[in-house]
């Protein structure tokens, strides 16, 4: 059984189709990338499977029931990209509190507050205020407390924004341990590379719709364009080679393989001319050539519309 299923998900405002009938499914254990340019619709569509906001049309599937926010959001945590932390309370008690409105009891609360500021070694924030801390401290208390209650759907927007490498990798570890406990993430960033590292599936939004939908490696040879590197002993001029050479250095060389023609010509080709190969490895795209390719041509700003739902 699927942890969510999202079904044709329509939200329109009056100047806009925010989200315009989007459907995808995410698995127990699955780190999910929600990408998209700005405007895209990404909050929307977390909004709406967070339950702050309702769909104009569309289902929302959690754990095989039809979501009922008041009963499903203990089995939820989102971090939200803005702060939703209280400035002047302090941060072991509004930990304890933000635990127990997840559902848990007081002695649970505690227990597990104490249990993660230790982990995270936030034992001497405890009688600290939230406005005494530097911005990627916040963002690590904002963690702990979106996962407090050992939430089956996490939703992380930007959780690594302002923190140094120590933390983005104790946070980045955790992620790991819980969708390997059976937790499963949604990760909405407009970093790449991370997305790259963490995800093991992603979805693209453009426009309030889904453009692209399947597993990193997947994507990535969705996307392949025949390019590869190889390394020789020498490089000979490569006339009426079987590709192009599109860059080249010391160690090794990049081409791209012409129409019509396999990896396999490539190596008969440097072969028949007495080379030592030393290496040939493809060149899959980077998920960040991926997301440019994909949304190419799309203004800088999304452009507001008249809409008629
Ligand atoms: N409350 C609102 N009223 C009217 N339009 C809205 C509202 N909230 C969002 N929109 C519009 O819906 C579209 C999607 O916005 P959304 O915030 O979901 O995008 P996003 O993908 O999260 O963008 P970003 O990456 O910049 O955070 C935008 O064009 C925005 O102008």
């Amino acid at each position: 059984m699927n942890r969510l299923d999202v079904k044709h998900l329509k939200k329109y405002y009056t100047s806009q189709k925010a989200v315009d009938d989007i459907s995808f499914s995410l698995e127990p254990g699955s780190i999910f990338g929600l990408l998209g340019p700005n405007g895209a619709g990404k909050t929307t569509l977390i909004r709406m499977i967070t339950g702050i906001l309702f769909p104009d049309e569309g289902d929302i599937i959690f754990d095989g029931q039809p979501f009922n926010p008041d009963r499903d959001n203990a089995f939820i945590g989102y971090m939200p990209e803005e702060k939703g932390l209280y400035k002047k309370m302090k941060i072991g008690d509004q930990a304890i509190y933000l635990a127990q409105l997840k559902g848990l009891s007081k002695a649970t609360a505690i227990e597990r507050v104490k249990h993660w500021f230790i982990k995270f070694e936030m034992q001497s924030w405890w009688n600290k205020k939230v406005e005494d801390l530097s911005k990627g401290m916040q963002q690590k208390l904002q963690f702990v407390t979106t996962v407090l209650n050992d939430p089956k759907l996490i939703i992380l927007d930007e959780p690594f924004s302002g923190l140094d490498p120590v933390n983005s990798n104790l946070i980045k570890e955790e992620i790991y341990n819980l969708a390997q406990k059976g937790a499963s993430i949604i990760f909405s960033t407009h970093r790449m590379e991370q997305v790259e590292e963490i995800c093991d599936h992603i979805i693209l939004v453009n426009k309030g719709q889904k453009i692209l939908d399947g597993s990193v490696s997947g994507v990535k040879q969705q996307f392949k364009e025949a390019i590869f590197s190889i390394g020789l002993d020498d490089y000979p001029p490569a006339t009426d080679a079987p590709f192009e050479i599109i860059g080249q250095n010391k160690q090794q060389q990049v081409i791209k393989i012409k129409e019509g023609y396999r990896s396999n010509d490539v190596l008969q080709y440097y072969l028949g001319k007495q080379v030592g190969i030393n290496s040939f490895q493809e060149i899959l795209p980077s998920l960040n050539d991926i997301f440019i390719k994909l949304v190419h041509g799309t203004p800088l700003a999304r452009q507001f519309e008249t809409v008629t739902a």
